[in-house]
């Protein structure tokens, strides 16, 4: 497959969302009566685009809003690309849905969980454990927040597989073996520290690690910024070809809108915690509506 070519056309969509995400709110900073009426920090959204004073920073209290009611859906299959400036809440927003963070306030469901009818951000850890190990996979742009340097490949990925009850040494390792080789990372180094390896070998493993329970979704944040653009290509060759192979929706996010062209079917633009526009990627790129999103895809031009 060759990066360049276009996305071969948008993803079926069931009827059914697979994740269902309703007004997820994360507030850094212990809040006050202010900034807990979210509309007081809403700003003006067609001034405020050059303005200095960030509009999800409480003048009251200081604290700050990283998520200011987010609402979105993600359907089987489908990769939703998530884009932003700096600051626009990305991380945030999905490390709250890894339960990396605890939120504010909100509601998520997944489909494959309880028939879609809990909501996650209040289950109990033990819970939230278990879909983190059975339902979701993550992958950061960090490796060392996803990989255990100091374990094999091998050992990273089995770590996975003995949290969600996989105890036979034996398939263990075949399915290491066999995920490592998906991504392309050479069997005789499967014993080797990720540490040893390239920024674009760890995130290869990263991946192969989040897919060891076969997720229905896989959450990737800014997952190949900081490597060189050829690593860069392959990398997302390879999430791409994953997906169409296995299925899984995904959550891209990225500053980038190149990887969320390459990627993404849906694209969901944020600005200061806020969604200002959600739609299908090509029509964002082409004719986007938003002041703010026309800036974002102009200064890619
Ligand atoms: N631990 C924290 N404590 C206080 N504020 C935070 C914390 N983490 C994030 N924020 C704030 O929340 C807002 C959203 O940050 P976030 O990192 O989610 O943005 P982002 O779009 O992912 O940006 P980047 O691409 O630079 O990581 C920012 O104003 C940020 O300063």
């Amino acid at each position: 497959m060759n990066v360049n070519e276009p996305k071969q056309g948008n993803a079926l969509l069931s009827e059914t969302p697979l994740l269902q995400v309703d007004n997820l709110v994360k507030r850094f900073g212990k809040g006050c009566s202010y900034c807990q009426q979210i509309e007081n920090l809403q700003g003006d959204e067609e001034s405020d685009i050059e303005s200095a004073r960030p509009q999800n920073q409480c003048p009251v209290c200081g604290s700050v809003l990283g998520c200011a009611g987010i609402s979105f859906e993600l359907y089987p299959g489908e990769i939703l690309g998530v884009v932003g400036e700096s600051g626009s809440g990305k991380s945030t927003m999905v490390r709250s849905l890894y339960f990396d963070d605890e939120v504010t306030s909100g509601s998520m469901t997944l489909a494959g969980y309880r028939d879609g009818q809990v909501n996650l951000f209040e289950a109990s850890s033990q819970q939230k454990r278990y879909i983190r190990n059975h339902l979701m996979g993550m992958v950061y742009q960090n490796p060392y927040l996803g990989l255990r340097m100091n374990f094999s490949s091998s050992g990273n990925i089995a770590e996975k597989l003995f949290a969600a009850g996989s105890f036979h040494v034996g398939s263990i390792r075949d399915r290491a073996k066999e995920l490592l080789e998906r991504v392309e990372i050479p069997l005789k180094r499967m014993d080797e520290r990720p540490s040893n390896f390239s920024g674009g070998m760890q995130q290869r493993v990263q991946i192969s690690k989040a897919l060891a329970n076969n997720p229905p979704l896989l959450l990737l944040d800014e997952v190949t910024t900081g490597l060189d653009l050829s690593v860069q290509a392959k990398v997302l060759d390879l999430i791409r070809s994953i997906q169409q192979e296995l299925g899984v929706s995904m959550i891209v996010v990225s500053h980038d809108l190149g990887v969320i062209r390459m990627l993404s079917d849906r694209t969901m633009v944020l600005k200061q915690g806020r969604v200002v526009e959600t739609g299908l990627t090509d029509q964002i790129l082409e004719d986007p509506q938003h002041p703010y999103t026309q800036l974002l895809v102009h200064s890619l031009l």
